[in-house]
């Protein structure tokens, strides 16, 4: 106890459960502010956005301000009652799941002050040990199984949080405690780095203290006379503790954590005595056994009785020492004890090797889960994407008929206009042809004239030139006769196909 302390000692005569505070009393402030607080503050937007969907997540942020946010308005929240230290339950409820990855995969190691695994694992033998934070029990479990000196979770026998058994600061939530540990008040010790948490115990009828931790608040001096003040665990000391039932026991022993300090306590004396007792008992026992067998050898007649001794050396082993009782009663007693505490740790053992499997299998399932949903997310994507190859290819087929049609019907525009042309060459070339015939016409009768006049003046020479222009002309009429005639077809030809074609088309 604190030197400092103006206060009668603690009487921790009728004790047999100490409840400690977390932050501030086993583990300093500064890490619960600089590694955990800020882990969450620096993660908690990736992390909520990657598990905004599942329904743990969903529960604690309709938590926090009992209405349905939005991710960043969650995001916003958890930020800043993290920062201020807030006990928002949907809160702690984030900050806990945080805090799983966060020792998991972030590497983590909770801070402990130098004493606390020893006096832990020392106080464990003797009393109950319990943890009460505003952190949830969950938390807590992970921050005691992650500690730099290892996992401590084997010395405590129970955690409570406020959403259990109400806030810190009143004296029902410690009746309550005393209650659910079926002890009375006057039981429980409890430390705590603040005061009003104290003064509330006390109120309840607690025997409680406070303690002064390097990064905590320096304390009044009211407070230091008012209280009792420790600065250490080392400080409190249980000389004549109320005797613990053994099967409250936790199976603290069979796991020490691997950085704690060794240090000679009254019980670890009492354990050596009756460890000597113990071998001095079997000794006897065997020197009896000895004794017995011998005397059996010696015996000439083998009696029925001498035989069954021989067959049940189990029996025989036993019943010397039963039957002469060489050893004092005490002893005995030790021993049975003893044989007692074995099978305690042995079945503690076994629970605790259970606990882990189960933990693993939980693991295991999670991790599954997680794959599950992973695959899950995959598959509607890669469903999407099929979608979305659909409806593309959709379009191009749409784009290509489209493109199809226009085509067709450009053709077709240009197959009339060739058709129009040639009519129109038709039409041209009828009309020359009427002219020429016109024209040939007056040719013809002018030569006929001329051949009339030359007939006379020039003979037969002139004669032979007339009829010679009139074979021209023949043969031009024959040409021109024929030309017109391929070209009729040519029309014909193309009046069919407009004709033959199935879509009609306006030019
Ligand atoms: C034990 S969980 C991490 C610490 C935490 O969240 C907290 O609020 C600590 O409060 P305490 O009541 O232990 O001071």
């Amino acid at each position: 106890m604190s030197a400092e302390s103006g206060c009668a000692s603690l009487n921790m005569e009728k004790s047999s459960v100490i409840l400690l505070d977390v932050a501030g009393t086993t583990t300093s402030i500064n890490f619960v502010k600089d590694v955990l607080f800020k882990y969450v503050t620096d993660n908690v937007a990736e992390y909520l956005k990657e598990k905004w969907d599942e329904e743990s997540v969903k529960e604690a942020v309709k938590k926090i301000k009992d209405e349905d946010l939005e991710l960043e308005a969650a995001v916003k929240a958890v930020k800043e009652m993290t920062d201020g230290n807030t006990s928002n339950h949907g809160v702690k409820t984030i900050q806990t799941m945080m805090y799983e990855k966060g020792y998991e995969n972030g590497g983590i190691k909770t801070h402990i002050f130098d004493e606390v695994a020893s006096c832990v694992e020392t106080w464990s033998k003797t009393h109950k040990l319990a943890t009460y934070s505003v952190g949830t029990c969950a938390a807590q479990k992970l921050l005691f199984s992650h500690t730099v000196s290892g996992d401590l979770t084997s010395f405590i026998a129970n955690y409570f949080d406020q959403s259990v058994v109400g806030e810190k600061t009143k004296k029902e939530s410690y009746e309550k405690i005393a209650k659910e540990l079926e002890v009375k008040c006057e039981e429980i010790v409890f430390v705590s780095d603040n005061v009003d948490e104290v003064k509330a115990a006390k109120e309840a009828g607690l025997v409680a203290a406070v303690i002064e931790r390097d990064g905590n608040a320096a304390l009044s001096d009211e407070v230091k006379k008012e209280q009792v003040v420790l600065t250490s665990f080392k400080d409190l000391t249980f000389e004549n503790p109320a005797k613990r039932k053994i099967e409250d026991e936790p199976a603290a022993s069979e796991a020490p954590p691997t950085k704690v300090a060794k240090t000679e306590t009254a019980e670890e004396k009492i354990e050596a005595e009756q460890k000597v007792e113990k071998e001095n008992v079997e000794k006897k026992a065997a020197e009896k056994k000895e004794e017995v067998e011998s005397m059996e050898v010696d015996s000439a007649t083998e009696t029925p009785e001498t035989k069954k001794k021989e067959e049940t050396p189990a029996a025989t082993e036993e019943k010397p020492a039963e039957a002469e009782k060489p050893a004092p009663k005490k002893e005995e007693e030790k021993k049975e004890k003893e044989e007692e505490k074995k099978k305690v740790t042995e079945e503690k053992k076994v629970e605790t090797e259970e606990k882990k499997v189960e933990k693993e299998e939980k693991k295991v399932e999670k991790e599954e889960k997680k794959v599950e949903t992973e695959e899950k997310k995959v598959e509607t994507e890669e469903k999407k994407v099929e979608k979305e190859e659909k409806k593309v290819e959709k379009e191009e087929k749409k784009v290509e008929k489209e493109e199809k049609k226009v085509e067709t019907e450009e053709k077709k525009a240009e197959e009339v206009e060739v058709a129009e042309e040639a009519k129109e060459e038709k039409k041209e070339e009828e009309e020359k042809k009427t002219e020429e015939t016109k024209e040939n016409g007056t040719k013809a009768v002018e030569v006929e004239e001329k051949e009339n006049k030359s007939e006379l003046a020039n003979g037969v020479e002139n004669g032979n030139v007339a009829a010679e222009e009139k074979q021209n002309g023949e043969e031009k009429k024959e040409e021109e006769a024929k030309k017109e005639e391929e070209s009729e077809i040519k029309v014909k030809k193309l009046e069919e196909a407009v004709e033959s074609t199935p879509v009609a088309v306006e030019v």
